[in-house]
């Protein structure tokens, strides 16, 4: 039977199991994805069960190089082990219930078309990425329960499945589409353990939607200027040159967003007080272009861009940022 989104959206029994009884599998095993598949384990140890968490990694490869522990790091350098179970796309085998996504943006479609022959009716899947175009793409999935999250804790890989939570933030969790109270109220105790509510300052939102947006606003003014000026976000407030552009790059970003009706808000000092929050950050597209890595600008820069364009709306700084940060990627291609 296929089940549509409005049903699942509006039925209050879904999903019917205690929280602390769920089979977690996080899909994309680097930063985001160790810390938060040792959070749940740990959060299934405070409450007397077996940890139920299992990495899906990309291939054998991988598989071969992970030793069935996943290390996380304090700031102050406290390392604690958790014993996670891993297996890959290709090797499983039975329905997988709760699916939390913590690939980077360009990747998430193709590493959700590896599993998603283990998912059904009963699946949800926990999208949890900057960028808001994969949110929009896979909210309606047919059948399939799909919440979208965002986060401002930080981490980064020491070494593999070797994580370090380098800033503690909050994250919120939340569907997309407007569901009745009495299912957002389940939606909210239900989906995680409650002990990761607090270890991980998780709060269910029902303005899922205007928080990706802020959250993406704020990834098309900061990061690509972070490369371009070489700062830490904070610079971009403080050096004088840095700041002119961070805020043109604002008013731009907020005219073609207010005026395609996406966003409604004085974008400036919201990003203010992020950058303030975040001063000696590096942001993840510096840290991305300094290692070597594709970016996840075509989701920032890259997609302002095209909605400015469906609605004839010009937006060169937006462009310039893109190009400046999509050349980095031809280097490393
Ligand atoms: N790190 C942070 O502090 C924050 C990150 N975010 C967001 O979270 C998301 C994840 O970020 P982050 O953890 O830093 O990214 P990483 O690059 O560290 O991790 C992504 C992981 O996904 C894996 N992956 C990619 N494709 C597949 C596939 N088909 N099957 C299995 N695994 C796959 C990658 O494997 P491989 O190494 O083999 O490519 C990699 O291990 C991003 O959207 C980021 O913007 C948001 C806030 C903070
Ligand atoms: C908000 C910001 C810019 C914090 O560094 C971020 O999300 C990132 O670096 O990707």
């Amino acid at each position: 039977m296929t089940v549509s989104p409005e049903q699942l959206a509006n039925d209050p029994e879904q999903p019917t199991d205690s929280p602390g009884q769920h089979h977690w599998h996080v899909l994309g095993a680097g930063a985001m994805g160790c810390l938060w598949a040792a959070r749940l384990a740990e959060s299934f140890i405070q409450t007397g069960h077996t940890p139920n968490v299992t990495l899906i990694l990309r291939d054998n490869d991988a598989l071969a190089s992970f030793t069935g522990q996943v290390v996380v790091e304090s700031a102050q350098g406290e390392a604690t082990p958790f014993n996670l179970k891993a297996t890959s796309a290709a090797q499983l085998n039975y329905p997988v219930s709760n699916l939390l996504v913590t690939t980077k943006a360009f990747d998430t479609e193709e590493a959700l078309r590896s599993v998603l022959p283990w998912l059904d009716h009963n699946s949800t899947i926990c999208l949890l990425q900057n960028g808001i175009r994969n949110h929009l793409a896979l909210q309606n999935m047919t059948g399939i329960r799909v919440l979208s999250m965002t986060t401002s804790h930080g981490a980064w890989l020491k070494h593999r499945f070797h994580v370090v939570h380098a800033g503690s933030g909050q994250t919120f969790f939340g569907p997309l589409q407007t569901v009745n109270p009495e299912y957002s109220r389940h939606l909210s105790r239900s989906t995680f353990p409650a002990a990761l509510t607090k270890s991980m300052n998780l709060k269910h939102t029902e303005d899922m939607e205007k928080r990706l947006w802020q959250k993406f606003a704020a990834n098309c003014v900061i990061n690509g200027l972070t490369v371009i000026h070489d700062c830490q976000n904070g610079a971009l407030l403080t050096r004088p040159s840095a700041h002119q552009d961070l805020v043109s790059l604002c008013s731009e970003t907020e005219t073609v967003l207010t005026q395609t009706d996406r966003l409604n808000m004085a974008l400036y000092p919201y990003v203010r007080k992020i950058l303030l929050a975040t001063a000696t950050n590096w942001s993840s597209t510096w840290q991305d272009v300094q290692a070597g890595r594709i970016t996840e600008i075509e989701e920032f820069n890259g997609y302002l861009c095209e909605l400015a364009a469906r609605a004839n709306l010009p937006c060169p700084h937006n462009q310039a940022v893109l190009r400046s940060i999509t050349n980095h990627h031809a280097v490393i291609r």
